[in-house]
């Protein structure tokens, strides 16, 4: 089905509509203002396939900041940096808590799990001001992410930046622990600000899929890393893109993913495509509540989970998967993130 391009399109149409009308669209995240005020009835899907086809449906011209999907591409190029050594600071185990909990860094004596939850990323920021200044970090990272995407129309939001350095009291406390344990070489407001800034890191659902064709090994200019990172990357995403939700998209999913609290998802199904969906609206973990419903629909339906074996391309049971999705998202946490 993947190859068959109208198939594949009619596929994408169906899931929007769908998606349109779900009772339960998840909750936006309300720690970040800027993020607070944006409409959850917005959703778009764009799919990379190898032929260099690429299809879009739904809000595909909105822009969004893409928040932790960015700390795919910090890791990116910590780990052509720095190589094994980065792992000296940060850990490559899933997350039992929160994204942002202090917790979970705490019982960890300052060693993040991974460089996907927040003091991983922060400590992954720390890691490349190294020798560089915010400007100059920033502008590799902006550099990086335009050439995976192939677009220089990607740009930093500055006021969801400042909006979240205002309010993000929980990244300064994780930044401060961080401090406390050795584990961060900057200045707390050095690092952060960076690492706010990269969070406010701006696209649409269509530029965001090209951005993930690198990791699928589908990108026109070659890998751009080192092939053992790429398959290093698509293992932490398999493992802890999702948090502490992980586990969960593994098994509904199946496909490395990575997920952003503004309702954006990256994912990759090596060899095959690469795929972006954003829906404002969250589960209980911080993640888009639709867009994870509606990769479920499409890996299910084209067979895409890399623990499928042939045969493994059956419809979704009656109801489909967001009606599921969305009673789970009602009985969960009301405040991701919190
Ligand atoms: N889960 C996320 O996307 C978190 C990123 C957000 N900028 C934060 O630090 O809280």
């Amino acid at each position: 089905m993947i190859e068959d391009s109208a198939a594949l399109e009619t596929l994408l149409t169906e899931i929007v509509d769908r998606m349109s009308q779900a009772a339960d669209k998840g909750a936006v995240a309300d720690y970040i203002p800027e993020l607070a005020a944006i409409d959850p009835a917005q959703f778009a899907i764009s799919i990379c396939l190898p032929d260099g086809r690429q299809i879009s449906v739904g809000d595909v011209q909105a822009d969004f900041s893409i928040q932790s999907i960015s700390k795919v591409f910090t890791l990116a190029i910590a780990l052509g940096r720095y190589g094994d050594t980065y792992w000296t600071r940060v850990g490559r185990e899933p997350s039992t808590s929160v994204f942002n909990s202090v917790q979970e860094l705490e019982s960890r004596n300052g060693i993040p799990a991974n460089p996907f939850v927040n003091s991983g990323a922060i400590a992954t920021t720390d890691a490349l001001l190294v020798g560089a200044t915010p400007k100059e970090t920033l502008g590799e990272i902006l550099q990086f992410i335009r050439l995976a995407a192939s677009d220089d129309d990607i740009y930093i939001n500055p006021s969801i930046a400042e909006s979240e350095k205002r309010t993000g009291h929980r990244n300064w406390s994780l930044a401060h622990f961080l401090k406390s344990c050795d584990n961060l070489r900057h200045e707390c407001e050095l690092t952060l600000g960076t690492y706010f800034h990269h969070c406010a890191i701006s696209m649409n659902c269509a530029q965001l899929a090209r951005t993930g064709r690198f990791l699928a090994g589908l990108h026109p200019a070659g890998t751009l890393i080192l092939p053992a990172h790429v398959r290093s990357i698509n293992a932490l995403m398999m493992t802890c893109g999702h948090y502490n939700g992980s586990g969960e998209f593994a098994y509904r999913v199946g496909f490395p993913a990575k997920s952003g609290v503004s309702g954006g998802i990256l994912a990759v199904i090596p060899k095959r495509a690469s795929i972006a969906v954003w829906s404002p609206g969250l589960d209980r973990y911080g993640n888009s509540l639709l867009g994870t419903a509606a990769l479920e629909e499409v890996s299910r339906r084209a067979g895409l989970s890399v623990f499928s074996v042939e045969g493994d391309t059956r419809p979704l049971r009656r109801g489909g998967p967001a009606e599921g999705a969305a009673a789970a998202g009602r009985a969960a946490d009301p405040e991701p993130g919190r």
